[in-house]
């Protein structure tokens, strides 16, 4: 059978476990990773494969990961499928993720190709669970949970802000949904905690939760990339009350995150054109092998 040649899009920790996922599974082939950078210091475990600096270079790309920041992914989304290429991301701004369909699924639409926008484990496979749990108690209250652990894209907003060479996030949960940022940074000469503080409070990301920023030495020294969730509801299924419900999860975050993306590139060879989120797709097409198959050991 024909594998599904993917190519990789930024090669930082998403990118990393991607080409990992992609290593592993059977039915996938990598056509290739782009670097900003292109081949320049190719790293040792990419020797087998091509490094380029611009996804037009690499043959026969059927779906390309995009393991960038999140905020470039919209951008890199509408440019790659204009060149009929499927695209699949972990796009994780919650607020913007339908206005950012709305305008993929044109682009989609145009060229003839499949997005598969905010695919990870939250937004992701964790989207899926909240409208499952839904549909088992129609009326109710839902929580999601996040950690202790590393939030990869409060980190990657904490690396952008000015003064910052490198940042921990830990998202540490409160209760009931909210949580406290704990932001580890090592500081830029003549740069202050205070002013780290000031930046991300302003940003989006760190707006709405309780925040403490901290300098610290060195960041690899406090790094510890695993995360989780716990997800509760508890409500009513007809007319009776009381049916309650769980999810917990304690995971490697980028490891988690390249192996969804993998399924999802998978997924979007059998999709009709168009931008989906993961609620919107048959969750048996994220397996390998026939439907068949999978509905004689699984369902
Ligand atoms: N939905 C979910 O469940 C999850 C989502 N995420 C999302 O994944 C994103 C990536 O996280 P992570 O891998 O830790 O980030 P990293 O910073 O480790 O990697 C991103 C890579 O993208 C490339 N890059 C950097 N800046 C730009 C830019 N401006 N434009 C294009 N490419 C760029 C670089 O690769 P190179 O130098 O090779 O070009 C960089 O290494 C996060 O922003 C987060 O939102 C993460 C975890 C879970
Ligand atoms: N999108 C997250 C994964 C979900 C956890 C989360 O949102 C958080 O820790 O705030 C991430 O970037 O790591």
């Amino acid at each position: 059978m024909k594998k599904i040649r993917a190519a990789v899009v930024g090669y930082g920790n998403i990118g990393h476990y991607s080409v990992q996922a992609l290593e592993a599974a059977p039915d996938f082939e990598i056509a290739g990773i782009v670097r900003r950078q292109g081949g320049k210091d190719k790293p040792a475990e990419l020797a087998a494969y091509e490094v380029v600096d611009d996804i037009a270079k690499l043959k026969d790309v059927d779906v390309a990961i995009l393991a960038t920041p999140t905020r470039a992914c919209p951008d890199l989304a509408e440019k790659i499928v204009a060149l009929g290429i499927n695209t699949v991301d972990s796009f994780d701004i919650h607020t913007s993720i339908l206005d950012y369909r709305t305008r993929q699924m044109e682009n989609c639409k145009k060229a003839g190709r499949v997005s598969v926008i905010s695919a990870g484990w939250d937004p992701g496979s964790d989207s899926i669970v909240r409208v499952l749990l839904e549909s088992l108690a129609p009326k109710g209250l839902s929580y999601t949970n996040f950690g202790p652990g590393m939030s990869m894209g409060h980190s990657v907003v904490a690396r952008s802000k000015k003064g910052v060479k490198n940042a921990l996030s830990m998202t540490i949960p409160l209760g009931e949904g909210i949580h406290r940022r704990m932001v580890y940074v090592e500081l830029e000469e003549g740069y202050t905690v205070e002013q780290v503080y000031d930046e991300l409070k302003a940003d989006d990301y760190f707006a709405h939760d309780e925040l403490h920023v901290f300098a610290v030495k060195s960041v690899d020294e406090v790094r510890d990339m695993g995360h989780g969730v716990h997800m509760t509801r508890k409500g009513v299924s007809g007319k009776t009350q009381n049916q309650r419900f769980s999810f917990d999860m304690s995971i490697n975050n980028p490891a988690l995150t390249g192996q969804v993306l993998v399924n999802v590139a998978r997924a979007s060879m059998r999709l009709q054109p168009g931008c989906y989120t993961m609620p919107e797709i048959p969750v048996i097409d994220m397996l390998p092998g026939t439907r068949e198959e999978v509905v004689a050991t699984l369902v």
